[in-house]
């Protein structure tokens, strides 16, 4: 299916069906066993709402010593291999050679949701970052590269991929909130967003 475009962030519905979806949950759930999700805090001390992981080369984590990507999990584990389906999928959506450094895993439960920033940790903004959702249905907020903007908002459904690359990839963007329960495909509800990042050459973390 054409994929949408709004304020260039590019959406593709329904981009995977149920088993696809159900598939990936069990390669996260995967993932999580070697890298169990965490709370992880702001450089503030703000505990935050979503619970989040990595597999790849390279995790993204925060804690007070800031926002970064590292290679280790706080437990001191090497992230695990990104899953074989979710490069395939990175490499169908965005054509590329280059395979992603990072995926990182967000799970939002009920009340959980993601204020608006711009992904700019990593070093070269030329590489998109790809988002799939799965689970409860989220409302996903689109602005521009200016903090306080006009924004607009789409519902992101399980299933639904997004591109952020080009001219999106440094707009601001966040989850206000999710539709809780309004999805059958994990166990105990919720929602988990997968982004896929090329991160190498590491940008210095002052950002955000
Ligand atoms: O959950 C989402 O749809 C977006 C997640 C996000 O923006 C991020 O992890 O940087
Ligand atoms: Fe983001």
């Amino acid at each position: 299916m054409a994929p949408v475009t709004v304020r260039d962030f590019v959406v593709f519905q329904g981009y995977l069906d149920r088993s696809a979806q159900a598939a990936m949950v069990e390669d996260i759930r995967q993932v999580a066993s070697v890298a169990p999700f965490v709370q992880p805090q702001t450089p503030s001390g703000r505990k935050m709402s979503v619970r989040m992981t990595s597999a790849g080369r390279l995790g993204w984590v925060t804690d007070r010593r800031g926002y970064r990507y590292e290679a280790t999990h706080p437990s001191g584990v090497e992230w695990p291999p990104i899953p074989s389906a979710i490069l395939k999928l990175w490499q169908d959506v965005t054509s590329l050679d280059r395979t992603p450094d990072c995926c990182l895993v967000n799970y939002y439960g009920e009340g959980a949701r993601m204020g608006m920033h711009r992904d700019h940790d990593e070093g070269d903004f030329s590489w998109p970052v790809v988002s799939v959702s799965l689970g409860d249905e989220a409302l996903f907020r689109m602005g521009g590269s200016e903090r306080g903007g006009k924004t607009e908002s789409i519902w992101l459904k399980s299933g639904d991929v997004v591109v952020m690359g080009g001219p999106a990839r440094l707009k601001y963007h966040g989850v206000d909130r999710l539709r809780f329960g309004s999805s059958t495909l994990l166990p105990r509800g919720g929602r988990i967003n997968l982004t896929l990042r090329v991160v190498s050459p590491p940008a210095d973390g002052s950002g955000h």
